[in-house]
């Protein structure tokens, strides 16, 4: 009975049921109730539930309004009246008890004027009655798709202040107190609540992400979501995808809609780490959605507009990269507003021996090892050591260190110190490890830190560089 009323058609239905059953929710809203009917039996096919009232005045009192994914709702109940005030009023009430539901309204030929007023109000999108089933999918499976990807954005949300509850964010998380770090400390304060862009750039391990969460935490969007990227890590062809999101079908592994870590940090701060690894084609893209603060998805031509404060941070020498043309002279000047420089660990010697405090006690507390200290000769080798690897170093040696004592006291020798300068390591590299750290330090030397060309000149996929340098931290 029902596939004759498909494949017969009323309304013209011809639509082919969707191969596979959605796990949705779906509330049908109209006066009339011809309509509701063809309506249930189309949407059946494809979503799991579909319910359905004829008056819009249960929809306050309507159980669980959030847990629909999508609302079709009638402009016009009254008999004789089409202004449309009415859809538009129960559109603004379900948008304030159910903010994530998509609400698609529906609306007679001729009335488009109302359906730009919906959209403008916050619909999702229209359908015009008459309709065309094929189209009428469509439409409702792409407000879906934003449904749920409204819902990603929400869940991430909720576990970032989650987690931020867990690591009581009311409190700064950065140790140290010596001039340098101070200095930085004082113009993080002054940025923190602008929005400007800033770059933080450093060595590895020096604490540049610590700094842009620092920033995010005194500025008013502090109850909105950090969103950091490591662009070191993401493979060169998913860069847009994971940073602008994609539409279903646009690309063989896109099943789906997606919204991109820009989307995702919308209210926010997006982090963009290791921004020296963009290529220049992803420059220019970024460079657009910075200026037009909107984003397109790959596959889509349509904008999403995006407010977000952004923070980038590079180990590379970016104003190198321009003079050799591997990074766009105008991007570089959108990113870096405020320029933060984070000294390395070597550089504010005040601080090793507090972060070191800090780190035991942490890692006393963590393997249950309380009453633990440094004696003064190894507070002394930690004093002389350079730490190459920086906070990160530090904080692996003293783990380690805790891990392995055995009474109270650290001893030098509970410390694995094995920094070698550069020249020591050419006069004699005495493992392949060792030749392969001299061959990746100086390939990143010569091409200030720049990840893809140095991995080219080593004739090694940027992401086997990428691994092999994580492998050395
Ligand atoms: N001042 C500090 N106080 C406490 N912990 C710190 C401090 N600076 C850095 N750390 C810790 O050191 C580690 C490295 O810091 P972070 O990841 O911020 O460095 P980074 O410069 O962003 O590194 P990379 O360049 O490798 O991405 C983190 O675990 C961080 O929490």
């Amino acid at each position: 009975m029902v596939f004759q009323y498909w494949n017969e058609g009323w309304w013209g239905f011809n639509t082919k049921p969707h191969n596979s059953m959605v796990n949705g929710k779906i509330l049908l809203v109209d006066d009339n109730k011809s309509i509701l009917s063809a309506l249930e039996i189309l949407l059946q096919f494809e979503y799991k539930e579909v319910v359905s009232i004829s008056n819009p005045n249960q929809i306050p009192s309507f159980p669980q309004l959030d847990s629909f994914d999508l609302v079709l709702l009638d402009m016009n109940f009254s008999a004789g009246v089409n202004t449309g005030n009415e859809g538009l009023f129960w559109l603004r009430e379900i948008r304030k008890r159910a903010p994530h539901t998509s609400v698609i309204m529906m609306t007679a030929y001729g009335a488009i004027d109302l359906a730009v007023k919906a959209l403008k109000e916050g619909a999702a999108d229209f359908i015009l009655k008459p309709w065309n089933n094929e189209r009428l999918m469509a439409t409702v499976r792409s407000a879906f798709e934003l449904r749920r990807s409204k819902q990603e954005i929400h869940d991430l949300k909720k576990k970032e202040s989650n987690l931020k509850q867990v690591i009581n964010e009311d409190k700064s998380l950065i140790v140290g107190n010596s001039k340098p770090l101070t200095s930085v400390l004082e113009l993080v304060n002054k940025v923190a609540k602008t929005d400007v862009n800033v770059l933080i750039t450093g060595e590895n391990g020096t604490g540049k992400e610590l700094i842009a969460r620092e920033l995010h935490r005194l500025s008013s969007r502090k109850n909105e979501v950090f969103i950091g990227v490591d662009m070191g890590s993401i493979a060169e062809n998913l860069f847009e995808s994971e940073l602008f999101g994609h539409t279903k079908g646009s690309f063989t592994d896109a099943k789906e809609d997606r919204a991109g870590k820009f989307e995702a940090a919308h209210q926010g701060t997006l982090f963009l780490d290791e921004i020296g690894n963009l290529s220049l084609q992803m420059q220019a893209k970024l460079l657009s959605a910075i200026q037009n603060r909107s984003v397109v998805r790959v596959g889509s031509n349509k904008p999403i507009k995006v407010d977000i404060r952004l923070i980038c941070a590079t180990n590379c020498n970016l104003e190198q990269m321009v003079a050799d043309g591997l990074f766009r002279e105008d991007l570089l000047y959108r990113i870096n507003t405020i320029h933060i420089e984070v000294p390395p660990l070597r550089e504010r010697e005040e601080d090793i021996l507090v972060l070191a405090e800090f780190f035991l006690k942490k890692f006393a507390q963590k393997y249950d090892k309380q009453g633990l200290r440094i004696n003064n000769l190894a507070q002394e080798r930690l004093m002389e050591y350079p730490w190459p690897g920086n906070i990160r170093e530090l904080q692996h040696t003293m783990e380690r260190a805790v891990i392995l004592s055995d009474g109270n006291v650290l001893k030098p020798a509970d410390f694995l110190l094995h920094a070698k300068t550069m020249q020591s390591f050419e006069s004699d590299p005495t493992t392949l490890d060792e030749m392969e750290q001299i061959m990746i330090s100086k390939a990143l030397d010569q091409h200030g830190g720049n990840y893809s060309a140095a991995a080219e000149q080593l004739g090694i996929s940027r992401q086997t560089l990428y691994n092999k340098l994580k492998k050395k931290k």
